[in-house]
């Protein structure tokens, strides 16, 4: 039965969720308090002394109304219900309590192996001795996990932390490994996010106590070698006040570059998705936000396989574009923010549309630069100013350090 009130965690949030569900963080039962997060980080324990050695939390927003007592539904991004969380306590912006299941669907990939700690030790029975291996990337020497195997009498247990954007490619390199390894060795995907070293190692070992090991091994780190930048996707973000030059130079970058032919090009101009994928928003700063937001996220979508992509809206507000920088970051593509500094004066002189007229004259409220604010990038890995300058020099001056970096060849 699902609780009257609702919260979708985030998604390391929900890889932890998962394992307090599946038994794999036991003894936890559910998120803790702040009072053993502080515990766990100062000691190592929680506040009863319990040796424990990550905070495992849920945060919550101070103006959600879930007080001690009550219960919250916690939703996948997809809206899937995937557990109840009864509050016990609600502090420094975390909310703790336990955590019970409900019937979620499994999905995503490898769902079928993400076998819980009690089955994977029914299945290996409680006498037999068992070396797990933890990895986050493929296994160097399987020679050595043989031979140690063999020593302790032990079965194997590959356990792939599967966790972001690498999850699939761990468990697929668990399954080669396995191939190779003797028969009867078993795999269980488990969902762990990275710590710090020194934590996620002792995490790793509770984890695999957890599965019934009797012994652990933990597999090497990933060694992780970003392509060359020409490879990555790349999303190339214009900010700017109304008539600075965005949509010109951006369309100007746009052709140069399926001139040469080198990437794929998706351009959002900010006009364009307004009219469509933001269509019906207003100027408010929340629809501004969403509509950046939206902007954001199929731009990194297009990045995440090595596309380029090209958005150019005003995006006054700092704190949205730096989600964007996130969003994009977070699928492993670049970001570069070009700042369109063109001053007002200027921008206002052109007036293209006749739209700093009429903000002027009080017919549209609320305009970027007249009567709502823009905030200054201070973070623009690009600057660019087209007043007294050609299209084409505005185009070079973008274009320019994107060959000099290596994005564009
Ligand atoms: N109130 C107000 N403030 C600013 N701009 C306004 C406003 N009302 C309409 N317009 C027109 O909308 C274009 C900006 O849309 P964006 O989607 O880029 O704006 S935002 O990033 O969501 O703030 C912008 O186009 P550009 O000139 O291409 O920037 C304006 O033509
Ligand atoms: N060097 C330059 N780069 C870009 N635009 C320029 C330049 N010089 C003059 N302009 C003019 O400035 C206006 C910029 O409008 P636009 O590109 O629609 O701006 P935005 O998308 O930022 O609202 C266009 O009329 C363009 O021709």
């Amino acid at each position: 039965m699902t609780a009257p009130f609702e919260w979708t965690p985030d998604a390391r949030e929900l890889a932890d969720l998962e394992l307090l569900l599946s038994g794999a963080l036991s003894p936890l039962t559910g998120f803790l308090s702040s009072a053993d997060a502080h515990s766990v980080d100062e000691h190592g324990t929680l506040a009863d002394g319990t040796p424990w050695p990550a905070p495992v939390t849920l945060t919550l927003p101070d103006d959600h109304p879930a007080a001690p007592g009550d219960r919250i539904t916690l939703r996948d991004p997809e809206g899937a219900a995937l557990a109840v969380l009864t509050v016990t306590g609600r502090e420094d912006g975390f909310v703790a309590g336990p955590v019970e299941a409900l019937d979620a669907p499994e999905h995503g990939p490898f769902a079928r192996l993400r076998h819980t700690p009690a089955r994977v030790r029914e299945e290996v029975g409680e006498q037999e001795a068992v070396l797990a291996v933890t990895m986050r990337g493929p296994l160097g020497d399987l020679d050595e996990i043989v031979a140690t195997a063999q020593e302790l009498k032990a079965s194997i247990l590959l356990l792939p932390l599967a966790y972001g954007e690498g999850g699939p490619a761990v468990v697929r390199a668990a399954l080669k490994a396995r191939d190779a390894l003797p028969e009867g060795t078993l795999v269980a995907v488990v969902p762990l996010a990275p710590r710090e070293p020194a934590i996620d190692l002792e995490l790793r070992e509770r984890v695999a106590e957890a599965y019934g090991a009797t012994e652990h091994l933990a597999g090497p780190e990933p060694v992780t070698i970003p392509g060359p930048p020409h490879r990555r996707g790349l999303v190339i973000f214009f900010t700017g006040l109304s008539g600075s030059g965005k949509s010109t130079v951006a369309r100007g970058l746009r052709d140069a570059l399926l001139e040469r032919g080198s990437r794929t090009v998706t351009y959002l101009d900010g006009d364009v998705v307004r009219h469509l994928l933001s269509a019906g928003l207003t100027f408010s700063k929340e629809d501004r936000d969403l509509n950046i937001r939206r902007i954001g996220f199929v731009a990194a979508e297009a990045a995440r396989h090595g596309g380029l992509a090209i958005c150019a809206p005003i995006a006054p507000y700092a704190a949205t574009r730096e989600e964007v920088r996130a969003m994009v970051e977070a699928v492993g593509a670049d970001f570069l923010l070009v700042h369109v500094s063109t001053p007002l004066a200027e921008c206002e002189r052109r007036d293209r549309k006749g739209l700093y007229a009429k903000a002027r004259a009080g017919l549209i409220p609320g305009f970027t630069g007249v009567s709502d604010p823009y905030e200054e990038p201070d973070d623009a890995d690009l600057e660019i100013d087209t007043t007294g300058i050609s299209v084409d020099r505005a185009v070079h001056q973008v274009l320019d350090p994107l060959i000099q970096g290596g994005w564009i060849r």
